[in-house]
């Protein structure tokens, strides 16, 4: 299974091509429009957010709310394209437009995309380049992630994600007890977080962080109950499933580093604290006495919770911008300020859920079939039993 998204931030629309979903799963606007919807909430997002209500239509690959094996295209409208139309628009410039939309992005923001990408495109007007680096393009990310989480959820494999940490606010209380409850008991806090105390903290250091016109990244984890063991590979490094899951973490806007379970806690600690020993009930046949491994060993998954983490950085645009170059006179600017969120940690989390929900999926998919739901289901019940009695 793999997926292409295209589209700019300002731009008419984001897609979403998805090649390889089996067919026979039951899909429908409403089921991808929810995950769309979780994502846009979240404490400490800019005004975009209020323009935007993003909405999905499915214009292939299903017939009467059913996948049918071809191609699936996901299309979502960018609201605030109508604002943007001769900005962004493809057509040519008139010569009496040139004077009035050509106002030009050539002061680069630290910590952005804009400057490497000017110089690797040759664009002189950055606007070219944080069109496509805008986190925006998460929206179709996470369309195809919920299309992933159904595959999954068909399978008994649920995935939820919540907040950690923001701005230096840790959450003391991280105890769950099911996938069900965590996501029932983030779904009502407004930065995602499990603890309402630290949530409190959070959202007055994101109101700080604002006032200041500056901006605070946090802590992510994604929690994936159900997964059976002995899924993707050891044998080569690119089919390891613990790589694919850091890669695509890695790959959300703004992040910049990842843990699978106690990740860099291990490294102060010694094997006999780490390694989670092997036990054997009649009931489920092999488990672990402890979860330190995040529910991967050797490339595959061991059978306990999958446990992700991923560090977000601050935001990069600042109302209170730091210093900076114009590319065109060379002389020293403050960067150039895009309207901006001041945290986006709580809807990351949403993003985080959907890649890493997709990279399962398609490592699901890898070892179980990819044709039919109705036979990949049989299968993952047969390979069930065959580990449990192994
Ligand atoms: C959900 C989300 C929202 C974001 N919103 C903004 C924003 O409003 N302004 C901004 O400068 N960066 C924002 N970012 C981060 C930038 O997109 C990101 O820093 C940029 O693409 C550069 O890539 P890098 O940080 O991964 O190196 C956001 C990221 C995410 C995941
Ligand atoms: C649009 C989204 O996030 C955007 C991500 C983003 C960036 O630079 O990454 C910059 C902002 O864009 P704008 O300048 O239009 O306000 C955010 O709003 C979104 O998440 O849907």
């Amino acid at each position: 299974m793999r997926y292409l998204t295209a589209g700019e931030s300002h731009g008419p629309q984001l897609t979403a091509i998805l090649e390889g979903v089996p067919a026979g799963l039951t899909l429908t606007e409403e089921m991808i429009n929810e995950q769309l919807s979780r994502r846009q909430k979240g404490y400490g997002r800019g005004r975009r957010m209020q323009i935007e209500k993003d909405n999905v239509q499915i214009l292939s690959g299903v017939r009467h709310g059913k996948t049918i094996g071809s191609p699936i295209t996901l299309v979502i409208e960018n609201r605030d394209f109508k604002h943007w139309t001769k900005i962004m628009g493809a057509a040519p410039l008139e010569e009496n437009e040139e004077q009035e939309v050509k106002r030009q992005i050539t002061r680069p923001r630290p910590g952005h995309a804009d400057l490497n990408g000017a110089l690797k495109y040759g664009h002189r007007d950055m606007r070219n380049v944080l069109e496509r680096s805008s986190a925006r393009e998460t929206t179709a990310r996470v369309a195809a992630g919920a299309v992933a989480r159904i595959i999954l959820s068909q399978l008994g494999i649920k995935v939820a994600g919540h907040v950690l940490e923001i701005g230096g606010i840790r959450a003391e209380n991280t105890d769950y007890g099911s996938i069900e409850e965590l996501q029932e008991k983030t779904e009502n806090s407004p930065v995602r977080c499990l603890d309402e105390t630290a949530a409190e903290k959070m959202m007055r250091a994101i109101d700080e962080a604002k006032e200041q016109g500056d901006s605070i990244g946090g802590i992510v984890e994604v929690v994936v109950d159900g997964m059976p063991a002995g899924v993707g590979s050891y044998v080569h490094y690119d089919r390891k499933l613990d790589s694919k899951l850091a890669g695509a973490v890695m790959s959300i806007n703004a992040f910049k580093g990842v843990e699978i379970g106690i990740g860099f806690e291990a490294a102060h600690k010694p094997g006999s604290q780490v390694h989670d020993e092997i036990l054997w009930d009649e009931e489920k046949g092999y488990t672990r006495g402890s979860n330190n491994a995040g529910g991967l060993e050797g490339g595959m998954s061991t059978g306990m919770p999958i446990v992700v983490r991923g560090v977000m950085k601050p935001i990069p645009t600042l109302y209170k911008p730091l210093q900076s170059v114009d590319i065109d006179t060379k002389e020293p600017f403050k960067a150039s300020i895009e309207r901006s969120d001041s945290c986006a940690v709580p809807a990351a989390s949403v993003v985080a859920e959907a890649v890493v929900a997709w990279e399962l999926a398609a490592a699901v998919l890898e070892h179980f079939g990819h044709d039919r739901m109705d036979a990949i289901k049989d299968h993952v019940e047969e390979y069930k039993k065959y580990t449990r009695n192994f």
